[in-house]
């Protein structure tokens, strides 16, 4: 399989007029094929803009876009915007007819020239999106989670080599959330699909995306495998997105027994285990949360406030002392 990206950013910049020049600079990215590359930063970073310029939605001000080494033609040079092989789905699913059915609204984009090819694409996808049992059903019928269902089945009917998602999973449930992102992951791997998404939600693109893309203030600051962004974070910002860590100050950090004089010290909450074997069992159980399959202690001593992960449950009680060492941390 080829290594070539499909889609480049080259040094692209679209400031929106206004007082704050919000927009996106300078972005350089490769979007390799057949992978999910997710765009991940906090709100207003630029993670929409940056997906509309890739999509043909925006023109950049500065850089290109390339698709297939060709210049993407921006909204100023075509009649409908955006590329002609790509789709987007957004967490609006406002361009499905409601009171049509699912099949309908799924197939009705295919041609009638071929009717048994277009039964069988439409059966095809409504099976992979596990909308087949309800095809008949007219779409305002449906839950949030189902009619999204729809929205990526009908992005998706007339074989686009690139889908974009905008935090599409937002107004759906956890458990039907994660259900989509499992489809979604192997509708890439069988069919080669190559998908390009925001979101906001560390553990989302930590577990769908092949390569991760950091954005801050508009600007790309940092971009790789999930994993290593996550282990190895090489700046501030991205270990305070990607974990629910532990900041400490570089001159408190000595309470944890860590020499450093750099200013923030970040301590993942798994990086630090519990032992109330040890002599000096400084730190007390403040607040117990039960999350199911763990607990998350909060633990205190002087000013000090920590979180720890503990799969001992009921172990350490609340204002038990407790003993910590810490495993791994990162000093910024
Ligand atoms: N049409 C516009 N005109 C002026 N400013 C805009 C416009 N669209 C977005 N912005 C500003 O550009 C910045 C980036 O917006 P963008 O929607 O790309 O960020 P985002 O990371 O997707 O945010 P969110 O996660 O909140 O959706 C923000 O400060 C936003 O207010």
């Amino acid at each position: 399989m080829s290594d070539q990206p499909l889609l480049q950013a080259v040094s692209v910049s679209k400031i929106y007029s206004g007082r704050h020049g919000a927009g996106v600079q300078f972005a350089d990215l490769d979007v390799k094929p057949h992978q999910i590359t997710a765009i991940i930063g906090e709100s207003g970073s630029g993670k929409s803009t940056l997906l509309k310029l890739l999509y043909g939605l925006l023109s950049p001000q500065k850089g290109q876009i390339l698709y297939k080494g060709e210049p993407i033609l921006g909204p100023h040079d075509k009649l409908i915007p955006g590329h002609d092989s790509m789709k987007m789905v957004t967490q609006h699913t406002d361009d499905l007819n409601l009171h049509a059915s699912v099949w309908d609204n799924v197939a009705h984009l295919l041609p009638n020239t071929d009717l048994q090819a277009k039964q069988q694409r439409t059966t095809e996808l409504l099976k992979q999106l596990k909308l087949f049992h309800m095809a008949d059903k007219r779409v305002v019928e449906l839950s949030g989670g189902e009619k999204q269902r729809v929205a990526i089945a009908k992005a998706l009917v007339t074989s686009p080599e690139v889908l974009f998602l905008d935090e599409p999973f937002n107004q759906v449930d956890t458990s039907f959330r994660e259900g989509l992102q499992r489809d979604i992951r192997r509708i890439v791997d069988e069919t080669g699909l190559t998908v390009v998404m925001v979101s906001h939600d560390p553990a989302e693109v930590l577990s769908m995306a092949d390569e991760l893309i950091v954005l801050r203030n508009g600007e790309i600051v940092e971009a790789g495998k999930p994993e290593e962004l996550y282990t190895n974070p090489v700046n501030f910002y991205t270990a305070t997105l990607l974990s629910n860590c532990n900041v400490v100050e570089g001159e408190e950090a000595k309470e944890l027994g860590i020499k450093t004089n750099l200013s923030r010290v970040v301590i993942y909450p798994e990086w630090i285990s519990i032992d109330k074997k040890m002599l000096s069992n400084k730190w007390k159980v403040m607040q117990i949360l039960f999350k199911g399959p763990y607990e998350e202690l909060w633990l205190t001593y002087n000013d000090l406030n920590i979180r720890v992960f503990n799969l001992q449950l009921g172990k350490f009680p609340i204002g038990k002392g407790v003993s910590i060492k810490v495993n791994k941390y990162k000093a910024f």
